[in-house]
Parts: C-alpha cells; sequence; structure tokens
C-alpha cells in the first residue's frame, strides 16, 4: 500500500507538516499549491526538503479551470498548464490534479472537454507528466466521477486519467460501485476522505468539514473496495479540509491519518477477500467483553476519602496486592483498584493531577492479538517493569496518555486477582446491588474527539453512535457515545470547548482528557439507592423544579415520583425504554459515579437531564473556587 496525505490536511507551516507526516509512517504527500507558494524556499529546494523527509511527492494540485473555454481564455489556459509543469519539473513531481471547471465561462461538452485533455495529452508527454482529472463535486458541467471518466476515456491519451476523490463520489450519493467499470490504469490518482452526514452546501461542506475515513459517515471503505476491484494499485491519499484540523496538532492529526488508512485498507481485504491488499496481516477488530477493572492513583487524604465514598456505595477491600501499595475493592463484577505506589505510572499520573482514573482494564478473547492490532495501527505500547510474581499484562496508551489493560482468560491473565492480590480479611460491607460497569464517560477537548473516537473505533469492535448537545449553564460540550456489540461495552467522548464547563474544568485539570465518571449498573435503583442511603452516601441533590417538570414529561405517579425525589434519582425514556440515575457529589477536580438502571433496553445516557445534572454539581462545586457571586 502506498500512503499518502495531502499537505492542506494539517496544521502547521510546510516544514511541520513534511516532519509529521514523515514520524507517521506515510510514503508520500500531495503538494497544495498555496503551501508551496508560502514558503520561502525555491520549488527545487523544497522538493529537496521533502525527499530528505524520505516523503514523495505524489500530486501537485489543484489546477483549476481549464477545460471547456474557447478563444484566448483556452490558449491562457494551456499557458499556464506548460508554466505548471515547469515547476512541476523542478518540484520533482510527475502527477498533476486538473479538479472539473467552475469558470462562469466554461461550455461544458464532454467531447470539447475530451478534445481539450487529448491537447494537453501531448504536451504533457512531452514533459512526462501524468494529468489526472477530477469532478468536483460542484463542478460547473462535469459533477460526477462517471462524467469524469467518459471524458478521459474520449480524450483516449496515454498521459490523461481520471482521479477519483471519495468525497466528491459519496457526496453526491453517487453509487460507488460505478467505479468497478474504470480500467485500473486509467485511474491516475486515488483521494479519500470521510464527512459528518450534514445538509449543507457541497462545496462548503467539502472544504470546511471533511474528516479522516472512518471519522465520518460515508461509505468511505464502499468507495475503496470499488477502487480495489478494478487492480488499482497506485498512491491512496488522504485529503482532508477541515477547520478543527487546521490548527490541531500536527503530529497527532497525521498518525490519526495513518490510522485511518490502515483500518480503511484492512476493511477492505476483510470485505473482499479475493482482492489483494499489500498491507501485513493483522487481526481483525477486538471484541471488548466487558471492563475487567479500574484503577485510580491515589493518596492520602484524597484516598481516604475515596475510600469512604466506595464503603458508602457498597464496595468492599477484598484484597491487597502482594509487593505494592495497592488494594482492590469490589462489588458484583465491578473491580476498583486503588494505587498509592511512589514510583511508577500510577505515581505519575497523581503527582501531575491528583486522584484520577488512570488505568482501564478491558477483557478480551486474547490480549495478544489486541495489541498486535493496536500496534499496526500505530498505537502505543505500554511497558513496566514486572516484578516477580506479577504477570506481564499486554497494555497500550490510550489517546489521553492513561493506560489501558487486556485481559484474558485462555492466556490466564484473568487470574491476576488471585495470583497478585492477597486476600483483605473481615471487612465486609453490605453490597448495595451494583453488577457492573454501564459506561465510562470520558472529557477531552472538543477539538481531540474524533481521534478518540477513531482510536476505540479502529482498534475494537466498536460503533459510534449519535452525537448529543449537552448544555453546560456556561457551554456546550458534545457528547459523542460508542458501544460494543449487546453494550458490553459503553464509553462516552465528552467534547469541551470551554474551560468554564463542568467537563472544561476538569479537563483543565487533567491534561490531555481522562474519565470523568464512571457509571454502575443496578437492576434495581432503587433498592440500590436505599441501600446506599443506609450505608452513608449522599447523592447529589435535585431541585424540586426537576420533579415537577419529570410530572409534566411522563406518565409517572405520584407514589413513583416521590420515590425517585425522594433519593435523587433522574429519569428519562426513549422508544425502547426508561432510564434512572443518580450522582455521587463531585470530587474537587471534577469527577464523580453514576448509578445507572436501563429498563427495557434504553440505549442513551440521559442527556436530557445532563443540564440538571450539571448545574447542581456546580451549585456543590462552588464553595470550594469560586465565589457565588
Ligand atoms: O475544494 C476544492 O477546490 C478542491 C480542490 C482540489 C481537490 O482535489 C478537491 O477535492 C477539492
Ligand atoms: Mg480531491
Amino acid at each position: 500500500m502506498k500512503t499518502s496525505i495531502a499537505t492542506v490536511s494539517i496544521s502547521g507551516t510546510l516544514r511541520e507538516k513534511l516532519t509529521a507526516i514523515a514520524k507517521a509512517g506515510f510514503d508520500g504527500i500531495e503538494i497544495f499549491e498555496q503551501d508551496f507558494i508560502a514558503d520561502a524556499g525555491s520549488p527545487r529546494q523544497i522538493g529537496d526538503m521533502i525527499r530528505d523527509q524520505g516523503l514523495e511527492i505524489t500530486l501537485f494540485q489543484p489546477f483549476r479551470d481549464f477545460e471547456g473555454l474557447t478563444g484566448d481564455l483556452r490558449r491562457r489556459a494551456f499557458d499556464r498548464a506548460r508554466h505548471k509543469f515547469d515547476t512541476m519539473a523542478e518540484l520533482g513531481t510527475d502527477r498533476i490534479l486538473i479538479c472539473s471547471s467552475t469558470h462562469p465561462q466554461a461550455l461544458g461538452g464532454i467531447d470539447r472537454a475530451a478534445e481539450d485533455f487529448a491537447e494537453l495529452g501531448a504536451i504533457a508527454a512531452d514533459y512526462g507528466i501524468q494529468v489526472g482529472y477530477e469532478a468536483l463535486a460542484w463542478g460547473r458541467h462535469v459533477n460526477d466521477h462517471r462524467d469524469a471518466w467518459e471524458i478521459v476515456r474520449r480524450a483516449d491519451h496515454p498521459n490523461i486519467g481520471v482521479i477519483l476523490d471519495s468525497f466528491h463520489t459519496l457526496a453526491r450519493r453517487i453509487d460507488p460501485n460505478t467505479i468497478r467499470r474504470i480500467p485500473s490504469d486509467k485511474i491516475t490518482f486515488v483521494q479519500l476522505a470521510d464527512a459528518p452526514q450534514i445538509d449543507m452546501d457541497l462545496l462548503y461542506w467539502s472544504r470546511h468539514f471533511r474528516n479522516m475515513p472512518g471519522e465520518g459517515d460515508l461509505p468511505v471503505t464502499d468507495f475503496m473496495r470499488a477502487v480495489a476491484a478494478t487492480g488499482y494499485d497506485g498512491w491512496i491519499s488522504l485529503e482532508i479540509f477541515n477547520d478543527q484540523f487546521r490548527s490541531g496538532r500536527p503530529l497527532e492529526l497525521a498518525r490519526d491519518g495513518y490510522r485511518s488508512l490502515v483500518a480503511t485498507m484492512d476493511d477492505v481485504r476483510r470485505a473482499e477477500p479475493d482482492i489483494r491488499v499489500d498491507l501485513p496481516e493483522m487481526p481483525a477488530r477486538v471484541t471488548v467483553e466487558g471492563v475487567e477493572f479500574i484503577e485510580f492513583a491515589t493518596r492520602g487524604a484524597e484516598a481516604e476519602a475515596l475510600q469512604a465514598l466506595l464503603r458508602t456505595m457498597g464496595f468492599t477491600h477484598i484484597g491487597n496486592h502482594i509487593s505494592k501499595k495497592v488494594s482492590l475493592w469490589q462489588q458484583g463484577e465491578i473491580r476498583v483498584v486503588l494505587n498509592k505506589e511512589t514510583t511508577g505510572f500510577a505515581n505519575s499520573v497523581y503527582t501531575t493531577t491528583g486522584t484520577s482514573l488512570c488505568d482501564v482494564g478491558l477483557r478480551v478473547a486474547s490480549a495478544a492479538q489486541t495489541t498486535q492490532r493496536a500496534k499496526a495501527l500505530g498505537a502505543t505500547l505500554f511497558h513496566q517493569p514486572v516484578a516477580p510474581g506479577e504477570l506481564d499484562i499486554p497494555a497500550i496508551r490510550s489517546v489521553g496518555g492513561s493506560v489501558m489493560h487486556f485481559l484474558d482468560a485462555h492466556s490466564g491473565l484473568s487470574d491476576v486477582w488471585s495470583v497478585e492480590f492477597r486476600p483483605e480479611e473481615g471487612s465486609a460491607v453490605q453490597a448495595a446491588g451494583l453488577t457492573r460497569i454501564d459506561h465510562l464517560a470520558e472529557t477531552m477537548s472538543y477539538d481531540e474527539m474524533l481521534s478518540w473516537a477513531l482510536f476505540y473505533t479502529t482498534i475494537f469492535d466498536m460503533q459510534r453512535s449519535v452525537m448529543t448537545d449537552v448544555i453546560d449553564p456556561d457551554g456546550l460540550v458534545r457528547s459523542q457515545a460508542i458501544h460494543g456489540p449487546d453494550g458490553a461495552v459503553r464509553i462516552t467522548l465528552n467534547g469541551a470547548e470551554t474551560h468554564r464547563t463542568l467537563a472544561g474544568g476538569f479537563l483543565a485539570g487533567s491534561f490531555g482528557g481522562a474519565v470523568q465518571h464512571v457509571a454502575f449498573a443496578s437492576d434495581d435503583i432503587l433498592a440500590t439507592a436505599r441501600d446506599m442511603a443506609a450505608l452513608g452516601f449522599e447523592p447529589l441533590p435535585m431541585p424540586t423544579n426537576y420533579y415537577k417538570d419529570l410530572k409534566a414529561r411522563f406518565a409517572l405517579d405520584d407514589a413513583r415520583l416521590a420515590e425517585l425525589q425522594a433519593h435523587d434519582i433522574l429519569y428519562d425514556e426513549d422508544a425502547q425504554g426508561g432510564f434512572l440515575q443518580f450522582y455521587s457529589r463531585p470530587f474537587e477536580n471534577g469527577f464523580f459515579f453514576e448509578v445507572v438502571q436501563r429498563v427495557d433496553g434504553y440505549g442513551g445516557y440521559g442527556a436530557p437531564n445532563a443540564p440538571f445534572r450539571i448545574a447542581a454539581q456546580k451549585r456543590m462545586m462552588l464553595p470550594k473556587g469560586i465565589p457565588a457571586n
């Protein structure tokens, strides 16, 4: 697989882009004309700089408004082309993209355009240049790859081919399978981009909202399957115009791009087993069977407070690590590990961010295959020295820098609890009916949400569901839920745009994003709430106004409402069923726990309740920092 990315796709100066692109593993770059004109170096110096990074210039683009002109305009278009060909010779590239004309005086006519390209082909041949013609979705006369291909077919020149760009085809809902009839030697170049499904002017959508394959809603894999079916084995290049990416971090963006390309081509190979894809073998997306543990880095008074809270939620301290200051708390299937070590990863998390969730253990069929796939997709493996008597549990760095461990039964890793822990005697607490982890809620900067979602959906068998807006009194937080099959694992990604939101405040103290809350499931939330109250748990208080509104919104009788209100339980319904949830009071840094009960397959997370929950949390947090007025 020959991987390329257009310089427009990421932020920075041309030099910064090149370094990031090379480091992320790409083989080549498309040079966008503006990037090159803005640079102080001569075309030859720029070409050398690119090659010094080990990159090839795969394409020079865009050349606009070429075809369909007459008279002087036509002559000038050919002069411009010769001028670009000269520049390309200096840069050291032999492939150019001509996008379909948007010129007000372009006449249209398949044969006229074909004649223009036949004539240009003869000039390009003298320079040894391949010209690719791309149908812009908003081209004046040509806006469909089938018409671009027909023009190329009639031009019938070896130096003229067609360029396929997934955005232009898929945004117009053109069946990508029509690509299968194009001969591969007539495909000059292939560009990939995804985009979220939004109803919008095509040009505006394309120039501002494209994203990496797999980050949006377009069937990019179907497009690429059709391209691969032609036998095309040339460059596959990302061309992503995106406002956020223009200001993002170049290396992270380039790495996301590489991850998205590899995952897409792996999907193509699995969907089209008869097509050879030149990509090392890797295991398929990994099904997460559940959350095996969550681990907090904590210490001192904060650890005491966390332990006290866990006790009031019905957790029992059941074990201690054989050699480390690490304790194990359990209820139902939920394991909470408290790490008070003063060396190692948990220590470094604690010293930078205070008590926080530093590690998540996921239960998978094969831990080794999980890290193998993650590595093939550019994830960083995580290692810590293993002391005698300890298991070497495979782990990777998650996007925000936290650690994710993988445990399986078949290689004995899930025996870690009996191997590495000694039972803690006589500390049993009455359990409160918490059974498992319903979801983990991670907070990150809004600009990084796509990156986090791509990480999860490419390594694991997980899908994005709808994006919801969470209204914080001080700003909007975007929430993207992702889940595995049967909801065995659910994660919500909450993208904060300002530090004044509850999520933003947490983010400011967490350096790069982390789990802000953990939701535990109960099969009977009222019984759980009563048991926890008896243990001394103090829920997040909800105002009476909330319950008055609930009465108006749902068919809940007074007795039921009174029960909910007595325990500060919030309520929601979707087309499937109902949802009940209550919250702990937030820690000083904004971390909290939630307890939920899903009834009859409710699929959401109680988003309509979020504004009231957040306002209540902010009321609790006020005395700590900001004065009330
Ligand atoms: O938005 C544009 O003008 C533009 C230019 C070149 C391309 O390859 C493309 O897909 C879009
Ligand atoms: Mg394009």
